[in-house]
This record gives C-alpha cells, sequence and structure tokens, in this order.
C-alpha cells in the first residue's frame, strides 16, 4: 500500500542514486513519486534541499494546488508545477528532474531544432521501444523563468512513449508509471545525451 511514508523513502533511494552519479549537483534537481491519484497527492522533494542528504522531513506532501498538506515549516520545490502537470498529463507514478552536463549540452545542441532526434540505439528500448531501427525524438523547451510556463511548455511538448523532455541550460524531466521506471528512462536518456555528444566530437 502506498502512503506518504513509503513514497518519501522512495524519493530519498531516488535521490540518493542520482546523487551517487553527480546528477543533484549544488542543490539542484527535484524529485517526487506519487502517493494518490485521485485527489492527487505527490511526495516531493523540498525546496533548496540539499538533494546528497535529504531527510525525512525535506519531504512534502503536496495536492494539485500545490499545497503543502501537514505540518512543515518548508516550501515545495520551485518547479512543483512541472511535476503536477505531468501527472496530469499522464498520470504517471514518479517524476526526475536533475541537472547534468551531457543533458545542457545537447540542449544547447539541438536547442533551436526543438529537439534531438535518436534512431537504432540499443537503449531505446529501455524507453520502451522494442521495433526494429526504433527512432524517436526528444523535445526540448526553453528554460522559461515563469515556472508556470515552464510547467506547461513541458507538458505541451512531452510526447506520447517518449518519457522525458530537456530543458534549455537547464536539465531534464523524464517520468514513469514507477520509481524504477522514471529512474530507468532518466538513465536511458542520460546514456543517449552522453553518446550523442562524444560522437559528435569523435565525428567532428
Ligand atoms: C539551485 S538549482 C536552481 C533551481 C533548480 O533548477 C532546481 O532544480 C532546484 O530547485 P528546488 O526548488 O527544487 O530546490
Ligand atoms: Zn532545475
Amino acid at each position: 500500500m502506498k502512503t506518504f511514508d513509503t513514497q518519501s523513502q522512495q524519493v530519498i533511494e531516488l535521490a540518493q542514486f542520482c546523487s551517487d552519479k553527480g546528477w543533484l549537483p549544488a542543490t539542484s534537481g527535484n524529485l517526487s513519486v506519487l502517493v494518490d491519484k485521485d485527489p492527487l497527492q505527490v511526495a516531493i522533494t523540498r525546496s533548496g534541499a540539499d538533494k546528497q542528504r535529504l531527510k525525512r522531513e525535506d519531504i512534502l506532501l503536496i495536492n494539485e494546488k500545490m499545497e503543502v498538506l501537514g505540518d512543515s515549516p518548508f516550501r515545495p520545490s520551485a518547479e512543483t508545477r512541472v511535476h503536477i502537470e505531468l501527472y496530469r498529463k499522464y498520470g504517471c507514478g514518479s517524476i526526475l528532474h536533475v541537472h547534468t552536463v551531457f543533458n545542457n549540452l545537447i540542449g544547447e545542441l539541438y536547442g533551436e531544432q526543438g529537439g534531438v532526434q535518436v534512431k537504432g540505439h540499443e537503449l531505446l528500448k529501455a524507453l520502451g521501444h522494442w521495433e526494429e531501427a526504433a527512432e524517436i525524438f526528444i523535445p526540448i523547451v526553453p528554460n522559461w523563468a515563469d515556472l508556470d510556463k515552464l510547467g506547461q511548455s513541458v507538458a505541451e511538448h512531452a510526447i506520447h512513449d517518449v518519457p522525458a523532455v530537456l530543458v534549455r541550460a537547464h536539465g531534464i524531466y523524464a517520468w514513469g508509471d514507477t520509481p524504477d521506471a522514471a529512474r530507468r528512462h532518466l538513465e536511458a536518456v542520460e546514456f543517449i545525451c552522453e553518446y550523442l555528444y562524444r560522437l559528435r566530437l569523435v565525428r567532428g
């Protein structure tokens, strides 16, 4: 059974995994896990928390209006709107946002064209694309300072069957039906970002 306690623990474990990879530098990033679909309730990191050493009190229970449920002196992530928009659109189980050098490089290299095409790579299977010569387009959106606009933009540009959107000069949002699926999708897209960047360097 999903409770705020069980889902908070999942958030802490996901943050540990992402921190160990170096994907949450300088308190950046935010992570959430669904607690209840109807009405929507989500366990999400608080704004400004050091995600390398998250404590229970750094995870907040929020509703669809981004209100904190229960007693806490903290505010939820500044990017909570993006999470809420994605939960509304996809009814997913977990959303991970991290900042990495490779997702930023790909954001810059392909941002003008609104996204990056990825074709015939084995790791597309980790995103659910098992067909021969699978091909996907990973959207890249501008880094709107208005976070309501950022949330709308990420959700609007998200493509069915491609569980990630890059935000230019900022980072990535990846999601899945479960925390494990969200993590797998994030790892796969991070691998692909690094691969595409290095391939460009090698080819010149
Ligand atoms: C310190 S990084 C700038 C804010 C950001 O992009 C981020 O992911 C962390 O924001 P939060 O409010 O979730 O801590
Ligand atoms: Zn961010």
